[in-house]
């Protein structure tokens, strides 16, 4: 199906519980599109194998279905932010000599330092938050410098608590990656440089000059500057696919890698945010995202540099209690399915009389709660102030793996007063990069993203807000961060 004419742009995602894959043609038509998940497929592997091993996987299949490599003119992928990968001396070495007859995780059994590579829901590291930002002059301090206060999941903190727990671990590594430059490093066999939006999210970067801070770096270990390599704009060519898929899978030499980067700014791409729409992704973490222009850092939430446009910036609140509280409450209320928790939402009227509740079964991130919290209509805990961030234009932009839920979309819509879009995949951070591949071939010449992508299809409206939705006091919510969360529980 894929040895026609036109050439196919190839990507991937990756997160450490599954692989997802989507490669478009000229047209930006979707012609391929899979997911590996880890637990249904390698249960025996462990951890920064098990990516190798999807990546392994997922190319075989590509392979035996007939997808053509030799047309892929480039691709980039996309990972989960924050997550770090630590290369062992002498990894370098083996990474430019891989056999095309072996699989990748059989080849790189040697080359990590550190087995439990951490990923973004780790929370253990506020000591080194502390003395991060105590190194810095505070924590509003270190947001203006990288455009977040010391974040437990961020990967200098995660590194600084490497090199005060295993400091033997650290003096054997020669390189530290995120997830996203790590499995671009896969397909380069070479270290890749880590792009500006996904080192804004280490607490280590001056989001501004798009330079390492050497106060940052300093503040969390020593050496850490030549570890971490370059940062490159997202957009840049990273060079061309290693002789490994040239020969295992018939990719051409010509075929570029373009800078992987973070699932949310990847998902940023794919869904061609405009100004005034705010994006939601339902992944595993629910998070909301913006396109901004001037960073204004605070204590909550976070500023990237902008993954399409280096001048630009993207603001992101991150929940750490998304789909797998709506799994357990599918579980607890709907008999583990789906289509029950979407009855259920159905029938309940909006703004559920008033009783509403919060749940945090893991300690959250946004705002720094734990436990459930449930209020009835005569209880006055709840703060209220009407919503008032959005503008009469807004749109909401929903992906991640709950935008399948309609019931989810019209509650989305309802607590925001705003209409609800979706593509035409809620993989969209995959889609983002197939675009980020096809741009990154042409960035250099300065044509935009946007100019890129004008052909793909619009965002297509789903729900809109129930009539009288915006009158429920019971939406009356302190914050917007607050207000995310209780879209989820009103049943
Ligand atoms: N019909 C559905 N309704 C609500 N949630 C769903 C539905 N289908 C899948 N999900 C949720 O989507 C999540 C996966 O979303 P996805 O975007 O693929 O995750 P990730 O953030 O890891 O890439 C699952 O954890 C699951 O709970
Ligand atoms: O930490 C964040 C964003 O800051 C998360 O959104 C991760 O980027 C991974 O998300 P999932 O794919 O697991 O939802």
């Amino acid at each position: 199906a894929y040895s026609r004419q036109k050439r196919p742009t190839f990507l991937c995602t990756f997160d450490f519980f599954q692989l997802k894959v989507i490669a478009i043609d000229e047209q930006l038509t979707v012609i391929y599109e899979d997911n590996v998940h880890f637990d249904k497929d390698l249960p025996e592997f462990g951890y920064v194998f098990e990516l190798c091993s999807l990546i392994t996987i997922t190319l075989d299949s590509m392979k035996s279905s007939g997808f053509n490599f030799s047309h892929v003119r480039a691709f980039s992928g996309a990972g989960q932010q924050h997550g770090s990968v630590y290369w062992k001396e002498g990894a370098s070495q083996i990474l430019k000599n891989l056999s095309p007859d072996l699989p990748l995780h059989q080849l790189l059994k040697a080359c990590f330092s550190v087995s439990d590579s951490p990923v973004w829901m780790d929370s253990s590291t506020t000591t080194q938050c502390l003395s991060l930002e105590k190194a810095v002059g505070g924590a509003q301090h270190l947001a203006n410098i990288t455009g977040s206060r010391a974040c437990e999941r961020f990967t200098g903190n995660q590194i600084a608590k490497i090199y005060s727990q295993n400091p033997e671990f650290y003096m054997q590594t020669e390189r530290i990656s995120v997830v996203s430059s790590f499995a671009a490093s896969l397909f380069l066999s070479a270290y890749a440089p880590i792009d500006y939006c996904d080192g804004s999210g280490m607490n280590l970067l001056q989001i501004r000059d798009k330079i390492w801070s050497t106060a940052c770096l300093n503040a969390c270990a020593p050496g850490l500057e030549e570890k971490l390599g370059p940062v490159v704009p997202s957009s840049s060519v990273l060079g061309s696919v290693s002789p490994y898929y040239i020969q295992r899978y018939g990719f051409s030499p010509d075929c570029k890698v373009v800078a992987f980067t973070g699932d949310n700014p990847a998902s940023l791409a794919g869904m061609k945010l405009e100004e005034g729409d705010i994006a939601i992704s339902l992944g595993t973490s629910d998070t909301l995202f913006l396109w901004i222009k001037e960073p204004v850092p605070a204590l909550e939430g976070h500023i990237f540099c902008n993954p399409v446009d280096s001048r630009a910036y993207m603001a992101l609140l991150c929940f750490k209690n998304g789909s797998l509280i709506r799994e357990r409450i599918r579980d607890d209320c709907a008999s583990g399915s789906w289509d029950e928790f979407s009855k259920a939402l159905k029938c309940t009227v909006v703004g559920n009389n008033g009783n509403l509740g919060f749940y945090f079964d893991v300690i959250e991130i946004t705002p720094e709660a734990v436990g459930i919290h449930r209020f009835n209509s005569d209880n006055n805990k709840v703060v209220v102030t009407y919503l008032t961030h959005c503008m009469p234009r807004t749109r909401i932009l929903a992906t991640g793996g709950a935008s399948y839920n309609k019931e989810i979309l019209q509650v989305l819509s309802d607590v925001f007063s705003a209409p609800v879009y979706t593509i035409d995949t809620a993989n969209s951070a995959c889609l983002g990069c197939a675009y980020r591949a096809i741009h990154g071939l042409v960035a250099e010449t300065s044509v935009s993203l946007g100019d890129v992508v004008k052909l793909a299809p619009e965002p297509r409206l789903v729900v809109t807000p129930t009539a009288g939705a915006d009158q429920v006091s019971s939406f009356g919510i302190s914050s917007f961060s607050i207000s995310f969360h209780f879209i989820f529980c009103m049943f």
